[in-house]
């Protein structure tokens, strides 16, 4: 059995469930108590505050855990990442009051920094030959600047609009993150069995993510033009139409390639085009 620790609820927990039930983990008990078995899979769910799951994992009490690299590393503890996951991407920044004159990392000397990333602040600043003090606080960052609590901060920034809102502006990007699947450094045999077939499920799910089967009708004295513009995973499968001089065609193609192959398609005259999504992929 194969115990995994996932964050209980916030930014992580929907594309983390999402994720593991596209490899084929569905929750026994659909209430979210501390520790879930699981069916069909040797794994069970161990749901837990994100700031646990770095310890979590490198003690043991969970063999493996989906956390935010931005977690992972300010906890500094001893596990492994396995795999980047791609989603939940953030930065840490520091950001400043917006009126205020930046020339550089120098505007921090001695003023005072809010964060809830002590350690990677810490070493950032270190790393730079700044001396500030740093104010650590659990939430609500954004704020310290505008009641006087801090001079700048240093925490997450996806979009911007939280800085916006406080009349902040991001001066340096210390750290990008995304979600990972980390893991204690010794498994046992069995243990590391089951975490092989984890990984290529969610490879699996992830190699579909983008991409659509399509389906069309083309004439044949187009085939060859049109087999070049999809190439598929080894080649495109053509099946001949019931009416004489026609095939159809199956292959798979990227989402974001989409709307230009389609155009170039129709303009060798392939007719019931259909695209499809896919769920998982196995090359
Ligand atoms: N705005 C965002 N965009 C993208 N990813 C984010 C964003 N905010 C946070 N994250 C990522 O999601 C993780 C969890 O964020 P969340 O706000 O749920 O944490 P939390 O409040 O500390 O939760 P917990 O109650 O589990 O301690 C962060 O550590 C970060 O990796
Ligand atoms: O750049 P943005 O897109 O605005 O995202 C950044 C914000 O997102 C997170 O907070 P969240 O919204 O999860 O709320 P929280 O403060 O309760 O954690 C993070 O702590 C930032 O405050
Ligand atoms: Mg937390």
């Amino acid at each position: 059995m194969l115990r995994i620790a996932i964050q209980s609820k916030g930014r992580l927990f929907e594309e983390t469930m999402e994720l593991l039930e596209e490899a084929g983990i569905k929750l026994n008990n659909k209430k979210r108590t501390l520790l879930v078995p699981v069916s069909g899979f040797d794994v069970e769910i161990l749901f837990l505050r994100d700031d646990d799951i770095p310890q979590a994992v490198a003690t043991g009490v969970a063999d493996v855990g989906i956390v935010g690299e931005n977690e992972f590393v300010e906890k500094n503890e001893d596990a492994v990442i396995v795999k980047r996951l791609g989603f939940s991407k953030c930065r840490l920044s520091l950001a400043i009051p917006k009126d205020e004159d930046y020339k550089g990392l120098e505007w921090f000397s001695g003023k005072k920094i809010a964060t809830s990333y002590p350690y990677i602040l810490e070493n950032f600043l270190s790393e730079n030959s700044i001396k500030s003090e740093i104010h650590v606080i659990s939430g609500s960052v954004e704020i310290a600047p505008s009641i006087g609590l801090a001079d700048g901060i240093f925490d997450i920034v996806s979009s911007g609009s939280t800085l916006v809102s406080n009349r902040l502006k991001e001066v340096a990007v210390v750290m990008k993150s995304e979600a990972l699947l980390i893991s204690n450094k010794e498994l046992t045999d069995n243990k590391k069995q089951i975490l092989d077939e984890l990984i290529f499920r969610i490879n699996s799910v992830q190699k579909a993510e983008g991409k659509k089967y399509i389906l069309l009708n083309a004439p044949n004295e187009n085939l060859d033009e049109i087999i070049k513009l999809l190439p598929g995973m080894k080649s495109p499968t053509v099946l001949p139409l019931a009416e004489t001089g026609w095939s159809s065609i199956h292959s798979v193609i990227a989402e974001k390639e989409f709307w230009e192959i389609i155009g170039k398609l129709k303009s060798f005259g392939a007719e019931g085009i259909l695209v499809i999504p896919i769920e998982k992929m196995i090359l």
